[in-house]
């Protein structure tokens, strides 16, 4: 099977395209998304907004390939994803998309180095070129002291840390984060986040990072709210 193709150029990392999505609710039906579209360039952070139940994390699921549309197009590095086969979906969301969510999901009997060398491994990736990687990546979050240690052993900001190395571990073009420091206490929350962003930005990624956190988002780049399954992009 071949490489997905990084046609960066000028487009957009991601592109979404009048995304629809319904859900089964009782008799009828609950139209999440509803024409949805959005932009995100190479090194461009997003903040994604809107209230408990808006649509966030489906649509985050839906970017991520996680899951389909009804309708619509996700467009990641040029190439119409919502469309594509489900082994290409499932390859292009192993080597072009990071995914953080509210809570770590580190697997309990791996330390926090293996961790984030495991999907590495699971695209192909050397061991040695993983554990570089893996060790680069723990010690720019100031986890290098960490690296031997297993989740349960690590404070909540440590285990998102490792959870932030992980997604970022196969060079993603793309981040997307469910409420990543949604689970912390604001100090945390506030330095987790910091370095988040630095680490997207030294890599060039773009980024959409759903928050309840107004403070948060207005340190993005650019702020978008659900508003009735569309999104609206916030005025600053
Ligand atoms: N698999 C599903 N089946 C049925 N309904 C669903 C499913 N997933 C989500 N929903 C519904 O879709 C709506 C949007 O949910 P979603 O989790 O995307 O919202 P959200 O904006 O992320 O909310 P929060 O901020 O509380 O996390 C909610 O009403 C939810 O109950």
């Amino acid at each position: 099977m071949s490489e997905p193709t990084r046609q960066n150029g000028n487009g957009p990392a991601l592109a979404l395209r009048a995304i629809a999505r319904s859900y089964r609710e009782g008799p009828s039906r609950l139209q999440v998304l509803d024409g949805a579209a959005l932009d995100i360039h190479p090194g461009e952070v997003v903040a994604l907004i809107g209230p408990s139940g808006s649509g966030k994390s489906t649509l985050l699921h839906i970017a991520g390939l996680l899951e389909k549309p009804d309708s619509g197009a996700v467009v990641i590095g040029g190439e119409d994803m919502a469309a594509a086969r489900d082994a290409r979906r499932t390859r292009v969301r192993r080597l072009e998309v990071g995914f953080v969510y509210q809570f770590h999901h580190l697997l309990p009997e791996f330390s926090a180095l293996e961790n984030v060398l495991l999907p590495q491994l699971i695209a192909n990736r050397s061991r040695g070129e993983g554990r570089k990687r893996a060790g680069d990546l723990l010690d720019r979050l100031g986890l290098a002291a960490r690296a031997r240690h297993r989740p349960a052993e690590l404070s909540g900001g440590e285990q998102q840390r490792v959870a932030i190395a992980r997604a970022l571990a196969n060079r993603p073009r793309l981040l997307l984060a469910d409420e990543p420091t949604g689970n912390l206490d604001p100090r945390t929350a506030g330095h987790v986040h910091e370095e988040l962003l630095h680490l997207v930005r030294t890599e060039g990624l773009a980024a959409l990072i759903a928050t309840h956190n107004l403070e948060l988002a207005s340190g993005m780049d650019r702020i978008v709210r659900l508003e009735n399954g569309r999104l609206v992009e916030e005025r600053r």
